[in-house]
């Protein structure tokens, strides 16, 4: 018997033709099919066609509203097309989204221990306690961010790095097949930024797909393998080394270098 799959359609219509042609392939997690994305009349992303690969490593990078934001939106369907579609193996609810971190409210009264197990309710359901093997769960993912002895001290209490370290430890405990991450060394100090990286690579490693939107283009050359260069359409999606060329040349004539980006990461 074949494998099933099932596929999800964030489209700008429920009308819109689902992809027939093979695009959604077993090694491919996410296919946009010339999408736009945007916010009543104001456009952020047009035209972009490509595809994220099971088990790939990508950097979003692009100019301060370039839609980076918006695209990881986009594919959780938070955002919806105005054009074209998006095709997703997974329902939103099994991607692991780490939002920027102005968007959290740290001042609420909260443990880290119980941060992090909000990373769980996709697995244990809303409103369940917590039983022993997720407890344990719980406390592995605090150590694996060099948080131990930390379980009980409030979310208020922690640093900014602490903080960060506290996030991706509820990414660690969602254990989802997919893992989109929004500036997540914005502000954070180099030996965390270090420890968050061995963490995606760690997840890379797993064959998890990882989405990161980074500003540092130094991060991105020796750490990701495959870019998506933004800058309100796609510049270049591929080898990092050739995305970053494109930008590069984007920032040096102040429009696209390249036709739209039509990538396959
Ligand atoms: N909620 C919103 N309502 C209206 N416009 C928005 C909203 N969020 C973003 N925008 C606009 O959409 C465009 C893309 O924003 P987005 O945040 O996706 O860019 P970005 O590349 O992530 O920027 P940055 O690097 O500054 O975080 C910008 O022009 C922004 O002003």
């Amino acid at each position: 018997m074949g494998l099933v799959v099932s596929w999800w359609n964030h489209s700008s219509s429920c009308a819109l033709p689902f992809s027939g042609d093979g695009a959604g392939g077993p090694s491919t997690d996410i296919v946009l099919h010339g999408v736009a994305l945007g916010y009543r009349n104001a456009v952020a992303i047009s035209g972009l066609s490509g595809r994220f690969a099971q088990g790939s490593l990508t950097a979003i990078v692009g100019p301060n509203g370039a839609g980076k934001t918006t695209l990881l939106k986009g594919l959780l369907g938070l955002v919806r097309p105005t054009q074209g579609w998006v095709e997703c193996r997974w329902p939103a609810r099994a991607m692991a989204y780490l939002s920027q971190t102005n968007e959290v409210d740290r001042g609420f009264p909260i443990t880290v221990s119980d941060f992090v197990a909000l990373g769980l309710w996709n697995r244990v359901g809303s409103l369940r306690a917590v039983g022993r093997p997720f407890r344990q769960c719980i406390a592995d993912a605090i150590a694996a961010v060099g948080l131990q002895g930390f379980e009980h001290t409030w979310i208020s209490g922690l640093s900014g790095g602490q903080f960060q370290r506290v996030r991706f430890a509820r990414v660690l405990v969602q254990d989802a097949p997919v893992v989109l991450l929004d500036e997540p060394f914005a502000g954070i100090d180099t030996p965390t930024v270090e420890d968050l990286l061995r963490l995606i690579a760690r997840w890379h490693a797993e064959a998890k797909t990882v989405v990161t939107v980074v500003h540092d283009l130094e991060l991105v050359r020796a750490h990701f393998p495959r870019t998506l260069a933004l800058a309100g359409q796609g510049l270049s999606w591929g080898e990092t080394p050739e995305s970053l060329n494109a930008l590069a040349a984007f920032g040096r004539a102040g429009a696209p270098s390249a036709a739209p980006a039509a990538g396959r990461s």
